[in-house]
């Protein structure tokens, strides 16, 4: 009899990382994901003017092994580097801030990693998986249509926590720790110009009331589109403040907070588009690496087991993957 795959649940930089460890290992997986496609909270959304990081704008390598995958979706031509010219942004007090940290982007997209990621790998997406449940020896998922999945020899979850919560009832105290979890919003806005703004600023650094940040979309390589197109983060505080607000009204305000940042004219925008990730953040980090019930077969995975970033995920679903494999 072949062996039963392995499921796992999501496929952000987390899912993804452990599913390539996995397939390297030679293990049998199948992947689910709720959205039409994979990336997550690292997916960039296609829109009437090209496509748009609305959610992670770059990302900083300080672990060695994530330097060296970094260096070779590098060679695969995944990633580029992206040196914007930085400001920051003090109380009202816009002035330059250049650094010499290395920062990545996906290219031509954010999405491209995902992507190149996720290759053949078996994959089921627009399917939200509602349960998770252990027979005698082997794993069922159902998804939200009542659909049965499996039979699995393992899960992985890798979901924002409290998505992940829910899914890890089987194991109370992976499920208690992920629910322990506090995720913060952010609203992300695009503003496109059909005249280029004139500054130089690419990617400021916000400490202000509504706004955090701040980049200009054309800047990161391999971009297209007609417009000058932005893209504006609020704050965690803001955007708990103004979660249900209509998209309109958030956009009217951070359009306002921007034309108040930034030092140049800044005319009524020709597209505008928002978007609220609801568990953008952990609101601190953690170092649980992973979550693990090797005795069941369980695992969790995600940035929330570690540090809130597409390092810290990518890490997490390394570890889930290894300790997977410790335990065959
Ligand atoms: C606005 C914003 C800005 C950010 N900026 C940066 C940045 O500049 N640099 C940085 O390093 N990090 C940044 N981050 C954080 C970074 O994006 C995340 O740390 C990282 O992408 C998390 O990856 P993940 O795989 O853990 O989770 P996710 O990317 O959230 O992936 C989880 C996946 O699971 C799927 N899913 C959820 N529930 C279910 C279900 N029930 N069934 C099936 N599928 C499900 C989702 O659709 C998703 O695809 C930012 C995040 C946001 C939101
Ligand atoms: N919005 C979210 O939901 C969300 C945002 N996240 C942001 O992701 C980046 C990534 O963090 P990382 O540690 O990888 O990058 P940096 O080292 O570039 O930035 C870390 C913070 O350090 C400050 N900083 C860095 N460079 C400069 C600079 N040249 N001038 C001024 N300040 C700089 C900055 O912090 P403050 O704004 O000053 O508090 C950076 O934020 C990071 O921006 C996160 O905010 C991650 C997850 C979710």
């Amino acid at each position: 009899m072949s062996q039963a795959p392995i499921a796992i649940i999501g496929t952000g930089i987390a899912g993804l990382s452990a599913a390539r460890a996995l397939h390297d290992a030679g293990l049998p997986l199948h992947l689910f994901d709720k959205s039409r496609g994979s990336g997550g909270r690292m997916a960039s959304k296609r829109s009437d003017v090209g496509s748009l990081d609305l959610g992670a704008q770059y990302f900083t390598t300080r672990d060695r092994r994530f330097s060296e995958t970094v260096r070779q979706w590098q060679a695969e031509g995944w990633v580029d580097q992206w040196s914007p010219t930085l400001f920051q942004s003090r109380g009202g007090q816009l002035k330059s801030s250049a650094d010499e940290q290395l920062r990545w982007v996906g290219q031509p997209t954010m999405s491209a990693i995902t992507r190149g990621l996720l290759g053949e790998l078996p994959v089921t997406f627009s399917c939200r998986i509602t349960e998770v449940f252990r027979g005698e020896h082997q794993w069922t998922l159902v998804d939200a249509t009542g659909t049965s999945h499996g039979p699995f020899s393992h899960v992985i979850v890798a979901v924002p926590a409290p998505q992940a919560a829910a899914l890890l009832s089987s194991a109370p105290k992976l499920a208690s720790a992920a629910a322990s979890v506090a995720m913060e919003p952010t609203w992300s806005v695009a503003l496109g110009f059909a005249m280029p703004l004139s500054t130089t600023l690419e990617g400021c650094f916000v400490q202000d009331d509504a706004l955090d940040w701040v980049a200009r979309n054309r800047s990161k390589p391999g971009r297209d589109g007609q417009l000058d197109t932005w893209v504006l983060h609020g704050t965690s505080e803001w955007s708990r403040h103004h979660l249900d607000l209509p998209k309109d009204a958030v956009i009217e305000l951070l359009h306002g907070a921007f034309a108040e940042l930034i030092d140049c004219v800044v005319p009524a925008p020709e597209f505008t588009l928002a978007h609220r990730w609801l568990y953008a953040r952990p609101s601190q980090a953690h170092e649980w690496n992973a979550l693990t019930d090797a005795r069941l077969g369980l695992y969790a995975c995600g940035d929330w087991c570690l540090s809130g970033r597409v390092e810290g995920a990518w890490l997490s679903g390394q570890e889930a993957a290894r300790r997977l494999l410790e335990n065959l």
